[in-house]
């Protein structure tokens, strides 16, 4: 991934600039089921075997999200998650980021920590929720509370990739969460960038006393009762 991106126009970051295209990244170890649960949500189904990724994958999504287009571009890893870090070009003006992590595998809930840290690093402000995946392969861990994130006031999800369990609801709510963001964003560099493009409009409209978008952050849903 950190190649020459310039080269593929996939790969062109600039459009995230534009009213209608989000980009959401997923965060989590290997294997805690990143690329099944977007398969899932895109396709509606799910293959149980599939090798890794080995290669950065975008996918594309079409949809609506209050009567207005919108594209958006899910970005799936490229197994640098082994080191526990992503190249800053991943997070790189990314709209809202859904953290993964194995119910069958403790160290993948621990490993949240240090992904959070890092994404927050890079974006101190998206949206972002934690995601427990594989509740298929044992029911009673719903019952199990997860406290990592309530600090943050991150939302909580139980889903499985392989039965579809909550998959479309979380997808749809940080879909919206990340148009939310964009409409209203609260980072700083994003702030700056949004000043910039009104100066520009402005120096080619002429003298007027053009608005700077205000910075709230977005809402949060209501956090799932654990
Ligand atoms: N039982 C069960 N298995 C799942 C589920 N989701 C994914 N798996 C399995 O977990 C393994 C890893 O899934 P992937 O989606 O490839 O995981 P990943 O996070 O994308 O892994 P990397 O690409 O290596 O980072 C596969 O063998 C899947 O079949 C689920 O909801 N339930
Ligand atoms: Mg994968």
């Amino acid at each position: 991934m950190a190649g020459d991106a310039s080269s593929i126009p996939e790969l062109d970051q600039d459009k995230y600039d534009s009213d209608e295209q989000v980009k959401i990244i997923c965060l989590g170890d290997s294997a805690v089921g990143k690329s099944k649960l977007m398969e899932r949500f895109l396709m509606d189904e799910y293959r149980p075997q599939q090798v890794s990724t080995y290669a950065l994958t975008l996918y594309k999504y079409l949809t609506t999200v209050e009567d207005k287009s919108v594209v958006v571009d899910f970005w799936d890893t490229a197994g640098q998650e082994r080191f526990l870090s992503m190249h800053p070009s991943y997070y790189h003006k990314a709209h809202a980021c859904i953290m993964v992590f194995d119910v069958q595998r403790k160290v993948t809930y621990k490993n949240l920590t240090s992904w959070y840290k890092e994404l927050r690093e890079f974006r101190p402000e998206i949206p972002c929720c934690v995601v427990a995946n594989k509740i298929d392969a044992d029911l009673k861990v719903t019952q199990k509370s997860f406290n990592f994130g309530k600090k943050q006031g991150l939302p909580f999800y139980f889903v499985s990739a392989a039965n579809g369990t909550n998959v479309v609801k979380m997808f749809r709510e940080m879909i919206k969460r990340a148009v939310d963001y964009k409409q209203n964003p609260s980072d700083f560099m994003d702030e700056v960038m949004q000043e910039l493009e009104n100066f520009e409009l402005e120096k080619e409209e002429g003298p007027s006393c053009g608005a700077v978008k205000s910075a709230s952050p977005a809402p949060a849903p209501a956090e799932d009762d654990l």
